[in-house]
């Protein structure tokens, strides 16, 4: 048998592999969610793919959803890992992230893992996960993964943009209010048994001017609730964005930190916002002015922020991340992990909070069905739609389960003349369709072909393989 060597086992002559599961190919409209409506119904393809080059045989032998490796740090939420179980994947779940050792250590082995915003996947990470095909980041932000890399070595990463945003907005009007009355104190000094009744430095927030920096999904909520208590919103950009309500774009940084009572940071982690927040900004604020931090712990630069509080300048701020953060709960946050965290918990009216910005039931179990949804539409059919550092591609519906037709997936370095060679390749058989996109340096090529007999798809494989522009090669059937 030709495919021996490469242990691709023949499809059996009725086409059936033997697995059967219902999915849907499209995991952003919502009539065909895969675990909430009515599903579009087929025999499952037997999915085969490759790692990088010159792997063994044993990596570049086809999978049967039993033999799909998923590794879930972080408390992945349980509606995700049903969705993942069900499918047949083998799913190992731990409720911390690991140390970079340990990480690299379980990555050699798996197919997917999905993270959230602790777990570090940076290069030198990456470069031990062979068998790696699909992150997903159970969270908003993507910063924790180095995902230039991950493109460049095939490798695609989804999120879940919005789903958590709504938790965040919640959280920062409870901590807007808790910081304008001093509630933190007053509750810490109950806790120790003092009665300590005072108005002095306590506010409404009503008339209040909120700045927001980054009026994305996140600072746009906020706008709306803080609207409603009766603040005033100004926000500040890097794009220009329609605001809601009566919130106002203004023109720079300076000018926001000079208008705003309160300012909340709602900014991805990115070369640009790092100490976005420093002694000189923290200067430009209002005297008697609050802060407020639930993006990422190195847009505030914390020891400038320590001297402000100290001085009277701030007169109260609310922190949610930090620049190093435990990994697991129960471990202590003190000066090892952060130099000033010590003095840091000594101040007053300074609200600290474990990085709970999206940590609600609603938002959690969104996630992990959002973010499921996708790395299942992506191990089984090659889907692209929402990953964040690959381009989109999809293809209009599945005939996978029709004998001799295969899906043929192929991520490629974006050079000239690549279609070409490809199409001559796939041109021995009939191609139904066909959907080819780039992003920067890597292109992404679906297409759905027939007329393939099974002792055809090793060729097939190897030939495109053997093309010298080849990220990663993955043939659906
Ligand atoms: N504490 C928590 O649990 C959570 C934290 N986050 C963090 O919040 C961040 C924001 O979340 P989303 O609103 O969903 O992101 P988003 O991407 O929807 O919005 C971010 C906004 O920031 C703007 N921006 C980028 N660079 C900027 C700069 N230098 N100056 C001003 N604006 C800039 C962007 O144009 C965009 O409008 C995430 O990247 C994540 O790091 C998100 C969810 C939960
Ligand atoms: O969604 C994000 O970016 C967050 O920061 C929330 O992260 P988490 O899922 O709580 O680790």
């Amino acid at each position: 048998m030709p495919t021996a060597a490469l242990n691709i086992p023949e499809r059996p002559a009725n086409g059936d592999n033997g697995l059967s599961r219902t999915v849907s190919n499209s995991r952003h409209d919502p009539a065909n969610s895969l675990s909430t409506s009515p599903q579009l119904s087929f025999h499952s393809p037997q999915a085969s793919y490759a790692g990088p080059p010159k792997v063994s045989a044993k990596q570049l032998r086809p999978f049967q959803s039993q033999d799909v490796k998923i590794l879930l740090l972080e408390n992945v939420n349980l509606a995700g890992q049903e969705i993942l179980k069900k499918q047949g994947y083998q799913v190992e779940a731990l409720k911390s992230s690991l140390p970079e050792d340990q990480l690299i250590e379980k990555i050699q082995d798996v197919n997917v893992i999905g993270i959230r915003s602790k777990t570090q996947l940076s290069a030198n990470v990456l470069k031990h996960a062979k068998n790696l095909i699909v992150i997903g980041c159970f969270c908003i932000g993507t910063n924790q993964v180095d995902l230039q890399y991950a493109a460049e070595n095939g490798i695609a990463v989804f999120n879940s943009p919005f789903s958590n945003s709504r938790s965040v907005a919640e959280l920062m009007i409870g901590e807007i209010i808790t910081l304008a009355r001093q509630m933190a104190d007053r509750s810490m000094e109950m806790h120790n048994g003092v009665w300590n009744k005072v108005s002095n430095g306590c506010w409404e927030v009503r008339g209040k001017t909120l700045g927001i920096v980054g009026y994305g999904h996140v600072g746009a909520q906020l706008s709306v609730l803080a609207e409603a208590m009766g603040m005033r919103v100004i926000y500040y950009d890097v794009i220009n964005l329609m605001g809601l309500g009566t919130a106002q774009q203004v023109p720079n940084l300076e000018a926001l930190l000079s208008g705003a009572d309160f300012v909340t940071l709602h900014v991805p982690e990115i070369e640009e916002t790092k100490n976005m927040i420093g002694e000189k900004e923290l200067s430009q604020m209002r005297n008697g002015a609050y802060l407020l931090n639930a993006s990422r712990g190195s847009v505030v630069d914390i020891a400038a922020l320590i001297a402000a509080m100290k001085s009277g300048k701030i007169a109260g701020a609310a922190l949610d991340v930090y620049p190093n953060e435990p990994g697991k709960n129960g471990e202590h946050f003190n000066s090892q992990l952060n130099a000033w965290g010590e003095e840091l918990r000594s101040l007053k009216n300074l609200i600290l909070t474990p990085h709970i910005g999206g940590s609600t039931e609603e938002a959690q179990s969104a996630i992990g069905v959002e973010v499921a949804d996708a790395l299942v539409n992506y191990v089984n059919f090659g889907t692209t739609t929402g990953a964040v550092n690959m381009p989109e591609v999809t293809l209009r519906s599945l005939t996978l389960d029709e004998p001799n037709h295969v899906r043929v997936i192929y991520i490629h370095r974006n050079v000239p003349g690549v279609l070409r060679r490809v199409n001559e390749i796939l041109g021995d058989h009939n191609v139904d369709k066909q959907m080819t996109d780039s992003r920067g340096e890597v292109a992404y090529l679906m297409a759905d072909i027939s007329n393939v007999n099974v002792s055809e798809i090793k060729d097939l494989y190897q030939s495109l393989e053997d093309l010298g522009s080849r990220i990663r090669t993955r043939v659906l059937y």
